[in-house]
């Protein structure tokens, strides 16, 4: 396990009158700005290093500050999100002006004492480090010992003994760099430590946790499943299954995906799986059917964890949870969207986990073009749709409607025009769904309608537009659904559809807008913000034809 750590000073309060002077040193505007700080601090140092040797607690061996970091850890959670100072930096400002004016001892020194000065500096160096890195990359952490993060892909194979077919399929994929949630998600879960995660849609979220996966596992299964990543849809435990085998490419592992017929195939007793991916459901089946094992699982990733933890799934996934019995299984929770009820949930489960939030929970990618239109009625928002289609069709579209009967109902409002359009929703076969999916991708099909069954973790590349016609049931529903446009840094679109019902939850997705940094309407703004259930009102029927 590693050594590094920033648990030191989690939870130390910072006064800011007192410690100005150390105060404006750690304040930051802007990356170039942090490098001239770095370099400041680097001088600063040798100061540093002169008055730590004198320190008592040094002498002794005994680190004052780990205790006193301890008494106060998690205090600062709150804090840590709205990205003010970076947590070490402020604790070490704290550490250094309070700390040098204590007693000195004398000045005899051993060589284990040096070797213990020289250590807690290099330490207190990184912890700096760290801080400055992560405040780069909008990194925000929380827990005790937070492994360093990843300054390059390179530094897997130098701190972590990577293999070398996982950097060359990395570069294959064409990845240069880590994305901020493999940068700081990789080491934590490389470390052996159980992790939540939040980063935004589009963020490479899923090789985050593949990778440590993957590099963990070294050698082929003899038997049993050794990691599984539970989905919450078909479509997203497929695509994950694809991505998964592209990092293990060259290497002879077992991954597999949890489909209908392997469920029902019964016997489990020697399959040789090192990554099962599987929706809660399927899982569960085969667990109970199949006699599946999970006992020696060493991993157990829930992927878009909040939409696992609501009513419905939850019980599947507390099945899997608690038939996944190893008592040192890493456990991680993944997804864009990580509401505190879900963490409190999840805290029951975890040991010591890490929390990682790459910019500001809950929020939409800044990469998105966000607007709002109103629409007036079921009728306008046709006109609009035909409207925004005749002037601007700027394929791939994905149309997100509110459930399956409407997802028809516009299909057939919409097949005979002169458009390359398709459907996805969960009536339809396995396979059906399967070819919308990868008609869409293949670029053979301009516009998807779909349900809210594509709206997680779905990775279509280059998707331009995505339009709410209907408005989304949840802001997290929202966040996801326009996340499918955006991703891996490009820039996306999204419109969505409004009419007099969705009025009241307006300024829920006015926030969203505003907080990654779009403009809405003064108007909007001064709506109040209305506690929303699942919003999921009758609407008036799509269709134009008459009954028959
Ligand atoms: N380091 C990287 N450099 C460039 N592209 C990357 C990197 N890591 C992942 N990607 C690409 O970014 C895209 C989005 O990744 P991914 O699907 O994992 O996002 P996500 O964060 O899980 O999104 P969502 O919240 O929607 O599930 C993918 O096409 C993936 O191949």
């Amino acid at each position: 396990m590693e050594k590094d750590s920033s648990f030191l000073f989690g939870g130390i309060s910072f006064n800011r009158k007192k410690f100005a002077s150390d105060f404006n040193r750690f304040k930051w505007k802007n990356t170039a700005d942090l490098a001239e700080k770095l370099q400041l601090i680097e001088k600063e140092h040798e100061t540093i290093d002169n008055s730590l040797e004198k320190l008592e607690f040094v002498k002794n061996g005994k680190s004052e500050m780990e205790d006193e970091a301890n008494t106060s850890v998690g205090k600062k959670r709150k804090r840590k999100e709205k990205g003010t100072v970076s947590d070490s930096v402020e604790g070490f400002a704290v550490f250094k002006s309070s700390k040098l004016k204590k007693e000195v001892a004398s000045e005899e020194n051993d060589q284990s004492v040096n070797e213990l000065v020289e250590g807690k500096k290099e330490y207190f160096r990184q912890l700096e480090r760290d801080a400055i890195f992560r405040k780069m990359h909008n990194i925000h952490v929380s827990g005790s010992n937070v492994p360093s993060p990843l300054h390059s892909f390179a530094e897997l194979r130098s701190r972590y003994k990577c293999r070398s077919y996982l950097l060359r399929n990395l570069a294959e994929l064409g990845f240069k760099e880590p994305t901020p949630i493999q940068r700081q998600a990789i080491p934590v879960l490389l470390s052996g430590r159980e992790c939540f995660a939040s980063a935004p849609t589009g963020s490479g979220k899923t090789f985050a946790f593949v990778f440590p996966i993957l590099m963990k596992l070294k050698h082929t299964s003899k038997d049993g499943v050794r990691a599984v990543i539970l989905s919450p849809t078909r479509e997203l435990a497929s695509q994950t299954t694809r991505e998964c085998r592209k990092l293990a490419k060259g290497k002879k592992f077992y991954i597999r995906l949890m489909t209908k017929q392997l469920a029902k195939s019964g016997d489990f007793s020697k399959l040789r799986c090192d990554v099962l991916v599987s929706t809660p459901l399927r899982l569960k089946f085969a667990i109970r059917k199949g006699k599946l094992d999970l006992s020696r699982a060493e991993f157990l990733v829930l992927d878009e964890s909040d939409k696992l933890f609501e009513p419905g799934m939850l019980e599947q996934v507390d099945f899997v949870v608690k038939a996944c019995t190893n008592p040192s299984i890493l456990r991680s929770l993944f997804s864009a969207t990580l509401p505190d009820i879900v963490e409190e949930r999840a805290r029951t489960i975890m040991h010591d986990a890490v929390r990682v939030i790459i910019g500001r929970k809950n929020s939409a990618s800044e990469t998105i073009k966000q607007k709002l239109v109103y629409v007036g009625s079921e009728e306008g928002k046709l006109l609009a749709l035909r409207q925004s289609f005749a002037e601007s069709l700027n394929p791939p579209v994905l149309v997100f409607v509110q459930n399956k009967e409407r997802a028809k109902e516009l299909h057939d409002e919409l097949k005979l025009e002169d458009i390359r359009l398709d459907v996805i929703h969960s009536d339809l076969s396995q396979i059906q769904r399967e070819n919308a999916v990868d008609n869409f991708r293949a670029g053979k099909t301009w516009v998807l309608i779909a349900t809210d069954v594509v709206a997680r973790g779905m990775d279509f590349k280059g998707v331009n537009c995505v339009i709410n016609y209907d408005f989304p049931d949840a802001a997290a529903a929202y966040i996801h659904r326009i996340g499918r446009s955006g991703r891996a840094g490009r820039r996306g679109e999204a419109i969505t559809f409004y009419t007099e019902a969705d009025i009241p939850f307006l300024r829920n997705i006015a926030n969203v807008i505003t907080s990654s940094g779009g403009e809405v309407p003064e108007w909007i703004m001064s709506l109040t913000k209305k506690k929303w259930r699942k919003h999921r009102p009758r609407r008036e029927t799509i269709s134009t034809q008459p009954d028959i």
